[in-house]
């Protein structure tokens, strides 16, 4: 069983602080590691591959720790998010170095099924700089399968991707959980990440805002209170119906944007409620619309919870 540990990591770059104090769990099966930009995903995940140092804490694979530490890479395979290939190789020669560079016993065996599992072998002899993005996405993919990891890190590896590349890797990585490896990839979109994983880890501002499987991260998002701006003919009577009715959790009158904006506890009873409330004070309404449904104000309702 591979379980990858993250101890009080944090890690930062100059006066940035890009991972702060997480710590994390990552067993066998599918993780997602959802995030908006800028959250510390692709820091965490090098971490873990063991190609990057944690500025304080320590991150292991199954107690041992994976910095600087050759036994721990032969288990780890890393699907970074950069482009940067060498171009002029083929696809065949990018997977075969890798190959070599794990010294495997038989490179060209190894190399030759792992372009199989990720579909590249019609276009295997093909210069790597010819590729679409997808397509190099995948090679990077197979030179990461090579030496067939237990853990398989991938940094937003749908980027780039059409429909069907993105199906044919959701249900690979989906076989590869299932056959009992560690899989974790990050994202920044929630239906992405819950279509294949099991788990979800939610990063924001580089700290460990939630865990667990998507019911419960989507029940953590809709439950959370919910911002609206209302427009009327008459906003400052309106605010009075809304603060005595009680379904609003706060009222505020927005004199310079002309428009309420009220903070909803229970959004389905609130959305029903506030036309009646309206038409009892004799209020036309004009505009009810969500302010704050942006997955950044979603994710900062996580980390404040
Ligand atoms: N080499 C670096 N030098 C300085 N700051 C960095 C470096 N790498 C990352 N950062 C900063 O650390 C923070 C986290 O970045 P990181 O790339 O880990 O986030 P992310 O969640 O993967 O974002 P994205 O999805 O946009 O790649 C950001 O503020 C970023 O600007």
């Amino acid at each position: 069983m591979s379980v990858i540990r993250l101890d009080h990591v944090s890690r930062w770059y100059g006066n940035v602080v890009a991972v702060n104090d997480v710590d994390m769990t990552i067993g066998p099966g599918v993780t997602g590691l959802l995030g908006p930009n800028g959250a510390g995903k692709s820091t965490l995940i090098h971490m873990m591959g063991g190609f990057l140092a944690p500025s304080a804490g320590t991150v292991t694979l199954d107690g041992d720790k994976v910095w600087r530490h050759q036994a721990a890479y032969r288990h780890i395979g890393l699907v970074p998010e950069r482009e940067a290939l060498y171009d002029s190789l083929t696809g065949w020669e990018f997977v075969l170095a890798n190959a070599r560079l794990h010294r495997l016993a038989d490179p060209e065996t190894a190399a030759r099924e792992a372009i199989e599992t990720v579909e590249m072998g019609p276009a295997a002899d093909r210069a790597v700089g010819g590729y679409s993005k997808g397509m190099k996405q995948r090679i990077k993919m197979a030179t990461a399968l090579v030496h067939r990891p237990s853990v398989l890190l991938l940094d937003e590896p749908f980027n780039g991707m059409d429909p069907r590349q993105r199906l044919h890797l959701m249900d690979l990585l989906r076989s590869m959980g299932q056959a009992g490896r560690t899989v974790l990839f990050s994202s920044h979109i929630l239906e992405e990440v819950e279509q294949v994983a099991s788990h979800i880890e939610v990063v924001v501002a580089g700290r460990h805002a939630a865990s667990g499987d998507f019911r419960e991260i989507r029940r953590l998002m809709i439950d959370r209170p919910h911002q609206y701006v209302i427009r009327s003919s008459d906003d400052r009577r309106l605010a009075s119906a809304l603060i005595a009715d009680g379904s609003s959790a706060g009222v505020e009158l927005d004199a310079r944007e002309r428009c309420l904006r009220v903070q909803a506890v229970d959004f389905a009873r609130f959305t029903w409620l506030v036309p009646q409330v309206a038409r009892a004070a004799d209020v036309r309404l004009y505009e009810i619309s969500p302010s704050d449904e942006s997955l950044e104000s979603v994710f900062s309702y996580l980390i404040t919870a």
